[in-house]
């Protein structure tokens, strides 16, 4: 190419260089006249967001409104007031690029959060997370309840250091866990309101947060409605609600939420709020590390709070408090402090459930040791009756190991029988009538104003506290009957004679036995506790009692009806035995020390002659002795024994196979060896069996030590004896023929021996002649007197393991109930037409292997 042909191109390329850049030029131009000019108001734009930030930080400080990823670890947490309203941080608006500020909501104290989204949106996933974390973390003892209908839990599943701690539930994940969730949170919005009613300031009342992530698929109109109306009640119940996927469906429009924000998601900048008119970015989820760290130490939190021990029951000092119109004692404590029941004019008797393993005993001891620590036996009286196998409430009573005992208890039945918790029951009604006429007589209504009227007589509140109470309506049977009309009795009218009963079961089916009594006695008992498994103490519907754990209880003083529950936290008291034993010693110095210990029935104990209260004091002394046979099964654990007077029919039979029977009249005759001076009484002693013939000759040593001279009468010497015995020469006291296994006698003494024999008891005790004889078969003692009409001539029977029927049927009382069982008789004295439960007497000494009962 030539230098010219260079030449034009180069400018042709220059012109059109030219020409671009004038082009260029002119578009600027045009661009600039078309750009706005410099924003002035740029500066304070971002003047105001930093204002903005500040006030989202005033209002939702810490926790509340710092960004998640950035919040320092030492953040204070639960620092934010329990009144007045917390603001939750939900995200960022961003108005202008560049210019951003926190947005808050007002949540706890004020409202409820809606969205439209539901978890299924990660956005909305992580809002909730955060939203969840910023609450816990910020304020103080915020009971949290979590349901998430659209993810099976998983927007939740880092809250599960929470629900392991039990300071949420697990996430509820269906339609009935949504509508548990909402019988609980109505359940808290009635407690909430009680709590304003009675004057509770607002800081004291408990918080909810509920936070559903999403409803379950198919949510009722009505179950929808009940969440409205829960959010119209919210704010003063102290409930609130973060609702997410609460939109229109496709039939029906979702029911409009009062006292909300509503946030609408929309693209990533597009979410709205109600009444802020920017988009906003929504808060992501927060970091897992923050969680973890979080969470963590508000389970350390909770631990340490809720942790409570026997020191938090007792009071300050020792019997200060007066039980006039009631008592009162601390049994735990719930997320407002220290629980105190009452047992008074509105809740006089206690109904308490639980399962085996409960913890009823360990709660029942609290209450116990909180009351005796509180009232002075002026003020108090306890009755404790347990009916099953254990120790309940032996450390209330005097021991080898340690002689103190709590000077309020009255009577202790442990392993009761039946028998003895109607004793019990029956001396309690007793008092009843009595303190009903003195008021009568006093003119008086109240117990407070016969208190005062007569300053100087004693009259405590009496608490009875029955253990596994259903066991004495076991049987349906005249025991059964008697027990439900003293408990009825007890139950209408103790309030006003100041009578408590606190029966404690661990079967429904004790309950059910009370609740069908006459005219439901159940109704009697306004205060329900229930224990781990014992929903059945509340009512059917309220199922606040189902999942707590071991060391809490429901509370409830409206009868077991939902509205009325405090979940509380009780101290295991047994852990601390050595502050027990500390406290009833302290309380114990503090008796009277003229009081007597508290008579102590103890079913499993066997019951000895020489530790009867009777047996020191027994000497010689002119007339008929009494053959002491046993203990009674009664409030006073008496005596039993029966008189041998000169009176036709004072003979006694002791009945059945049950080798106690060479027992008792081994204690009859060193008995009544005790009640006559030597030489004026005398005894025959006829070991017939092999077994007895031991027991036989220990009487023989005890009586030959007292200074008698008793003689032992061989077999083969009986019908001779008997035969001269039946003179009845004049003798200088009592004759005592004690035969140890009658229902031998037959091969031995014959015709003319049986003959003699059964004149010995016709006409015996007029002459002073009596029979202490023990059968192992009732046929063969039958056939011995002489069948069935001579029963008469044997007034007095001690029936050991003899059916009831069979004895029924020999004394001709077809309504005779006896349960012949271990270690217990039943005496029956017709000339008194008497029958006693008895524990006969056994012989502490004897051989411990023995024939099985
Ligand atoms: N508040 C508590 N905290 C921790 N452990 C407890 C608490 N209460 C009871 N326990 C423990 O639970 C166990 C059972 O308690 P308890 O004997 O009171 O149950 P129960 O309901 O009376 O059972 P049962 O009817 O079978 O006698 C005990 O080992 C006790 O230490």
């Amino acid at each position: 190419m030539s230098w010219r042909t260079e030449l034009d191109r180069a400018y042709q390329d220059f012109r059109r260089a030219q020409s671009h850049l004038d082009r260029a030029g002119e578009l600027i131009d045009r661009q600039r006249a078309a750009l706005p000019a410099p924003d002035a108001t740029a500066p304070a734009q971002a003047e105001l967001a930093a204002l903005l930030t500040q006030a989202a930080r005033r209002l939702a400080p810490g926790y509340l409104s710092e960004p998640l990823e950035t919040v320092p670890a030492d953040t204070p947490m639960r620092g934010h007031p329990a009144s007045g309203t917390v603001h939750v941080r939900v995200g960022t608006a961003e108005p202008v690029p560049g210019v951003e500020f926190p947005v808050v909501v007002p949540l706890l104290g004020a409202g409820h959060l809606v969205v439209d989204g539901d978890a299924a949106d990660p956005r909305v996933a992580g809002l909730l997370r955060s939203v969840l974390l910023r609450s816990v973390a910020a304020v103080p003892r915020l009971s949290i309840r979590l349901v998430d209908g659209v993810t099976l839990g998983q927007a939740f599943t880092s809250a599960a250091p929470l629900v392991a701690e039990r300071i949420t539930e697990p996430t509820a994940t269906d339609g009935a866990g949504l509508e548990r969730v909402l019988d609980l949170a109505e359940a808290h919005v009635h407690e909430v309101q009680r709590g304003r009613n009675d004057g509770v300031a607002a800081a004291d009342l408990p918080l909810s947060l509920v936070i559903v992530a999403g409803l379950p698929p198919q949510t009722s109109r009505a179950v929808r409605a009940r969440i409205a109306a829960l959010a119209h009640a919210g704010p003063l119940g102290r409930l609130h609600l973060v609702l997410a996927g609460w939109r229109d469906d496709r039939h029906e429009p979702a029911p409009a939420i009062e006292h909300a924000a509503y946030l609408t998601v929309g693209d990533d900048h597009g979410h709205r709020l109600t009444r802020l008119p920017v988009p906003l970015r929504l808060d992501p989820a927060p970091p897992p590390q923050v969680e973890k760290r979080v969470f963590g130490s508000l389970t350390t939190a909770y631990r340490r709070e809720t942790s409570i021990d026997v020191a938090d029951l007792m009071p300050e000092d020792h019997w200060r408090e007066s039980s006039v119109t009631g008592l009162s004692t601390v049994v735990g404590r719930d997320a407002r402090g220290a629980v105190e029941l009452r047992l008074d004019d509105a809740t006089p008797h206690w109904l308490i459930g639980g399962r085996t393993g409960g913890g009823k005993t360990v709660f029942l001891l609290g209450v116990l040791y909180g009351l005796a620590a509180r009232y002075g036996p002026r003020e108090l009286a306890l009755y404790l009756l347990d009916f099953k196998e254990g120790v309940s409430f032996t450390e209330f009573t005097p021991s080898d190991r340690d002689p103190s005992w709590i000077p309020q208890v009255r009577a202790v039945g442990v392993e009761s029988d039946r028998e003895y918790g109607n004793a019990v029951l029956l001396a309690l009604r007793g008092e009843l009538t009595r303190r009903a006429s003195a008021m009568k007589r006093a003119g008086v209504t109240k117990l407070a104003d016969l208190r005062r009227h007569s300053p100087d007589r004693s009259l405590p509140r009496i608490v009875a506290v029955v253990d596994e109470f259903h066991v004495l309506f076991a049987g349906n049977d005249r025991l059964a009957r008697e027990a439900a009309g003293h408990l009825e009795e007890l139950a209408r009218k103790g309030r006003s004679y100041g009578i408590h009963l606190i029966l404690a079961s661990q079967t429904i089916s004790g309950v059910e036995a009370l609740y069908t009594k006459r005219d439901s006695i159940f109704g009697q008992f306004p205060m329900r506790i229930a224990l781990p498994g014992a929903r059945h103490v509340l009512d059917h519907l309220n199922t606040a009692a189902e999942t707590i754990r071991l060391g809490q209880a429901v509370v409830n003083d409206g009868g077991g009806v939902t509205g009325f529950d405090r979940l509380i936290q009780f101290p295991d008291v047994t852990a601390d035995g050595e502050r027990l034993a500390g406290l009833r010693h302290a309380l114990w110095r503090l008796r009277d020390p003229d009081s007597a210990p508290p008579n102590v029935f103890a079913g499993y104990a066997e019951q000895h002659l020489v530790e009867d209260p009777r047996f020191p004091s027994l000497a010689p002394a002119p007339g008929p002795g009494r053959a002491l046979l046993g203990r009674g099964v009664d409030t006073d654990i008496s005596t039993v024994s029966v008189a041998l007077d000169p009176v036709p029919g004072r003979n006694l039979a002791v009945l059945g196979t049950d080798p106690a029977g060479a027992d008792v009249l081994h204690a009859a005759v060193v008995g009544l060896g005790r009640q006559h001076a030597p030489g004026r009484a005398v005894f025959l002693l006829v070991p017939l069996i092999g077994p007895a013939s031991d027991v036989c000759r220990d009487a023989a040593d005890a009586l030959v030590a007292a200074g008698h001279k008793p003689e032992v009468v061989n077999a083969s010497d009986l019908a001779d004896r008997l035969t001269d015995l039946v003179e009845f020469r004049p003798q200088p006291g009592p004759v005592y023929l004690t035969v140890f296994g009658g229902d031998a006698a037959g091969p031995v003494w014959g015709t003319a021996g049986q003959k003699a024999f059964q004149r010995l008891l016709r006409h015996g005790p007029a002459h002073g002649y009596h029979l202490l004889g023990w059968w192992r078969g009732l046929r063969r003692f039958i056939d011995d007197i002489g069948g069935g009409p001579a029963r008469e001539d044997v007034a007095c029977l001690l029936a050991l393991n003899v059916p009831g029927g069979e004895l029924g049927a020999f004394i001709g009382n077809a309504a005779l109930e006896y349960q012949p069982r271990q270690n217990r008789a039943l005496l029956i004295d017709r000339h008194d037409n008497t029958t006693k439960l008895t524990v006969p007497f056994r012989r502490p000494d004897r051989a411990d292997e023995e024939p099985a009962w």
